[in-house]
């Protein structure tokens, strides 16, 4: 197995320089599932335009904090989330904010494919038709068509776009949900483990469009893989037991981590 440690080839300076904003902020947050308090007082800023991997062990908090970052934990009764969580500086859990819209400019990716039951041309329509995107059915095409152009998807689907989505491979499919997410028009995109089920050519596939698509989204990915980590994501934050024990530049925390509890699990002593 490749040593994520020796994985960087980008100088530090470069680095620091394109990681100068914050467009998610997370101050004091805490997730309780009724008495289980699973996520505790995370303070975190993530970067735009650039890739964030949440690592850590089984049940430590990483998909639990990911998902209130687009509020999907509203959708669990029991969950309860306190602190504040920001995006450009606006307080995404203010009552104002309708969390229809925010889950657009907040898309997520799941840890399994899940493509409606409809055809691939519909998967991608249904999100602009239902925010209203386009005045017509051309221009409906043409954010159908650039999403999968932008998800990588355009020439393995085109001749297809009537086919069920379901019909395509795994790989395919998790493109196809990446397209979906894309054609309303997101800022940031949540990815939650989303090649745990991709072989490891699609799981390529998957790494390079994120490589790509973090010109243009804020992306923040949990993984298992800390070579996925190590290979897609310019930070990495490490959770253990609820907390954030340490979030920094992908090199620093795979070289130099400053806690031991991030050395132990990235050595592979735990978890
Ligand atoms: N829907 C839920 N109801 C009750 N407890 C939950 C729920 N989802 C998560 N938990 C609990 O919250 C804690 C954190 O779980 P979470 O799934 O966020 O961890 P994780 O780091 O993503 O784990 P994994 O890597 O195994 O997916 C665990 O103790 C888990 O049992």
């Amino acid at each position: 197995m490749k040593d994520p440690a020796t994985m960087f080839d980008t100088p530090h300076s470069a680095i620091d320089e394109r990681l100068s904003d914050t467009k998610i902020a997370a101050k004091k947050v805490q997730v309780f599932y009724g008495d289980t308090h699973a996520i505790k007082d995370v303070d975190i800023n993530i970067q735009p335009r650039s890739v964030t991997a949440f690592i850590g062990p089984s049940g430590c908090g990483k998909s639990t904090f990911l998902r209130c970052l687009n509020r999907m934990n509203d959708t669990i009764d029991i969950c309860r989330v306190e602190g504040e969580i920001t995006i450009d500086g606006e307080d995404i859990y203010d009552p104002k904010v309708d969390p229809v819209q925010l889950r657009a400019k907040v898309g997520m990716v799941f840890q399994k494919p899940n493509p409606f039951p409809k055809s691939i041309y519909d998967n991608i329509a249904y999100g602009p038709r239902i925010h209203g995107l386009a005045k017509n059915k051309a221009e409906l095409d043409e954010i159908v068509s650039s999403s999968l152009q932008k998800a990588g998807l355009w020439n393995e689907a085109k001749d297809r776009l009537d086919e069920p989505g379901t019909g395509l491979s795994g790989g395919q499919q998790q493109r196809l949900c990446i397209a979906r997410a894309i054609a309303v028009n997101p800022e940031v995109i949540l990815m939650d483990e989303p090649c745990s089920a991709l072989d490891p050519i699609a799981t390529a596939k998957v790494e390079e469009l994120i490589d790509e698509l973090r010109t243009n989204y804020t992306i923040v990915i949990v993984t298992h893989s800390m070579q996925q980590a190590a290979r897609v994501s310019q930070r990495t934050a490490f959770f253990h037991l609820g907390i954030l024990v340490e979030e920094g530049l992908t090199q620093d925390i795979f070289t130099n981590p400053q806690d031991k509890r991030t050395q132990d699990y990235i050595t592979g002593r735990f978890g």
